[in-house]
């Protein structure tokens, strides 16, 4: 606990320590990033600069690549990081970290909590940066630790083991607290950013949280089926039409909770179609999903919006066509990937 308490009072210094006034800490931060794909590939690489940083991934393939050659980063600004990888948390045991980042898809967090119950005792910050609804749930009620919450704008994908590029980089990550203070993300936020990430804190982070919600469940299912061809996403009337009825019916459902925007939902998308920024190749996580043939995030998604819009009598029929779209596209993938 005096830890905690001195990490409070502490920010970043050029040493790679914390400090303020007196305090410098003895240890780099002792990070482990759980799930260690596209995006915690991407902060596991950055935060080994500044952290001492572990990862945990399913994928054995991955960790043994990791471990042989270190995690390559790629996408312009390439970067490699040695760090230890492990395919599961028993090997993990006895060791004290700091803060556990998860970035396993949202089907996965409560299965990767439950296995990391044994590193919980000293109570490190429980940190997501998913995408999609109640994460930040699973972690509180599956443990007594703080919890922080955030969005992350950068984008990235797996390219295989060992291997991860960055898509889109630079954007700012936001960050505050859902059990705890924003005093605990302070520090964190200083580490991110020392680390090359851009970052923000709020006391409360689900203004940013709604925002990124509403885009993720408007455009990631749309890149989805569009064959994850982000320029279709743009390139017709009809499509953006959609968009925007989408995002109307959104924005319905969040007032509707009692919700308010850090940013519009729909400011990254406005900006592309403005031509102030480029059409990148990347068409959401959600379509790299249904490449792979992996479960999509559809029900913490655009499902989240339709049950609640459902609930509280808000129509959505925009929103649930898409929907059932997705499952269907889903169960297609996966019958076609079945074939021989
Ligand atoms: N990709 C992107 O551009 C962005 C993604 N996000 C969000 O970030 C989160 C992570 O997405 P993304 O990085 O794309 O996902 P990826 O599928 O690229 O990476 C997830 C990794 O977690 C592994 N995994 C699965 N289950 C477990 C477990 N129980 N313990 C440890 N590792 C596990 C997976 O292995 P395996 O493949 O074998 O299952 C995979 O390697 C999602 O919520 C996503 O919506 C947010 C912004 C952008
Ligand atoms: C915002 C975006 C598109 C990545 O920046 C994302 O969240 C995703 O790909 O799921």
């Amino acid at each position: 606990m005096r830890w905690i308490a001195a990490r409070r009072r502490c920010s970043m210094s050029g040493s790679g320590r914390f400090s303020a006034g007196a305090c410098i800490m003895s240890h780099r931060p002792r990070i482990l990033v759980v799930g260690c794909g596209a995006m915690g590939g991407i902060f596991a690489a950055h935060l080994a600069h500044v952290a001492e940083v572990a990862v945990l991934d399913t994928d054995a393939a991955h960790v043994a690549a990791m471990r042989r050659d270190g995690l390559r980063i790629e996408g312009g600004e390439d970067r490699a990081a040695a760090l230890r990888a492990e395919t599961g948390a028993a090997a993990l045991h006895g060791h004290v970290f700091d803060v556990i980042l998860f970035l396993v898809k949202s089907g996965h967090t409560a299965s990767a909590l439950a296995e990391l119950r044994p590193l919980l005792g000293n109570e490190p910050l429980l940190v997501t940066l998913q995408n999609g609804m109640g994460n930040s749930e699973i972690l509180e009620t599956g443990s007594h630790c703080k919890v922080l919450r955030g969005v992350v704008l950068d984008a990235g994908r797996y390219l295989g083991p060992g291997r991860v590029e960055h898509l889109i980089r630079g954007n700012t990550t936001w960050l505050g607290p859902t059990r705890g203070t924003v005093g605990d993300c302070a520090w964190l936020a200083d580490v991110l950013n020392a680390a090359g990430l851009p970052t923000r804190t709020l006391a409360d982070p689900m203004d940013a949280v709604w925002s990124k919600l509403v885009f993720n469940s408007v455009m990631n299912p749309i890149g989805a089926l569009l064959l994850g061809v982000n320029a279709a996403r743009y390139g017709s009337p009809e499509i953006c039409a959609l968009i925007d009825d989408m995002a109307a019916e959104c924005t319905q459902v969040v007032r509707a909770l009692g919700g308010r925007y850090a940013f519009d939902p729909l400011t990254l998308v406005k900006e592309t179609r403005a031509g102030l920024r480029p059409v990148t190749r990347h068409a959401g996580s959600m379509a790299l999903d249904i490449a792979n043939g992996a479960a999509t995030e559809i029900d913490e998604l655009t499902g989240y919006i339709v049950r609640e819009g459902d609930r509280l009598k808000v129509p959505v029929p925009a929103c649930r066509t898409v929907y059932r779209l997705v499952k269907g596209l889903e169960a297609a993938r996966a019958w076609q990937l079945r074939q021989p």
